[in-house]
């Protein structure tokens, strides 16, 4: 049995230097996680679900619990997953309550005849699916409550808070199962610290907040979501693979293009069909992680990379 390819990030911004320890934690642990699914299960997108899952519980990171909270104090989460075989994708936005909204959105991909479910519908759906309700003050971390509040002291427009006071970020997994070929992306969110209530990112979105198929490669993205959605940046990402940028060149070239033309930064990972990694971000930093050979590489900012035993 070949060795899957799994790679994670857990969130692109300004993310101030006593973060990186937690976040290192975090997405140390989440590929040890998927990779541990991926044994017993052989499943890739069992593996990257895992990680999200993982990293959803984890208030060092701006999903699930530890999600930012918007103009009205209040957690809206969104998630899309998206397989390579088939191109199906699963979306959700606007839910609240829940701990998992990747599970929630695996649920609509694999469960509905529809790519994306939204709001209280979503909700409705996930109790149907034997979702357990949990509490604001489950997913509401003091962190998220303070980067609010700095929200409002300092009088910034969500479009030049990036990723949010507070310096959590959005999470995402991408994989590969190097024996079939078959690729996996998972990207979950709390938004922006401050969005207006309502208010859909690019994390649900195919194409802007991850992409799959299995002739080119997976992608999930995060960074300024606004932005990320007006440039198309995962698919911009896809675009340059089917051109022949390797992924590295791919991630790097798309957030930089994005970063001049709309404005805002970005990140992401990238694998492509032929199992090379990508990752590139236009932000000052993005926390990122990957498995090769039992090796996890990983880092947060450019030109930085360390190296840990599986
Ligand atoms: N931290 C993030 O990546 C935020 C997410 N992309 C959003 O704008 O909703």
């Amino acid at each position: 049995m070949s060795e899957p390819v799994i790679v994670v990030h857990g969130g692109a911004g300004n993310i101030p230097d006593n973060r990186d320890q937690p976040k290192f934690d975090g997405i140390l642990t989440a590929i040890r996680k998927a990779y541990a699914t991926y044994q017993k299960t052989s499943s890739i997108t069992d593996a990257c679900q895992v990680a999200v899952e993982y990293m959803e519980d984890e208030p060092a990171f701006n999903a699930g619990r530890g999600s930012v909270l918007n103009l009205k104090g209040e957690i809206e989460m969104e998630a899309l997953i998206m397989e390579g075989k088939d191109m199906k994708a699963g979306s959700v936005t606007g839910v609240r309550n829940i701990a998992h909204p990747i599970a929630l959105a695996r649920k609509v991909m694999e469960n509905t005849p529809h790519v994306f479910l939204m709001g209280a519908s979503a909700n409705e759906f996930a109790e149907k699916m034997g979702f357990e309700t949990v509490s604001d003050d489950y997913l509401m971390t003091s962190d998220a409550r303070i980067g609010l509040d700095n929200f409002f002291k300092s009088g910034s427009e969500p479009t030049t808070t990036e990723i949010g006071h507070g310096g959590v970020g959005t999470v995402g997994a991408i994989g590969m199962d190097a024996n079939s070929g078959h690729m996996i992306s998972c990207t979950s969110t709390g938004g922006i610290t401050g969005k207006m209530a309502g208010r859909v990112g690019d994390t649900p979105v195919p194409g802007a907040g991850g992409y799959c198929d299995n002739n080119v490669g997976t992608i999930s993205t995060t960074g300024h979501g606004d932005s990320i959605m007006r440039y198309c940046l995962a698919q911009r990402i896809m675009q340059n693979l089917e051109n022949g940028d390797t992924p590295d060149i791919a991630a790097q070239k798309a957030c930089d293009g994005m970063s001049a033309r709309v404005g805002g930064s970005a990140g992401a990972i990238v694998i492509s069909k032929s199992g090379e990694i990508g990752i590139g971000f236009s932000s000052p930093k993005m926390a990122w992680a990957f498995l090769k050979n039992g090796i996890i590489y990983y880092g947060i900012r450019k030109g930085e990379q360390f190296t840990v035993k599986l």
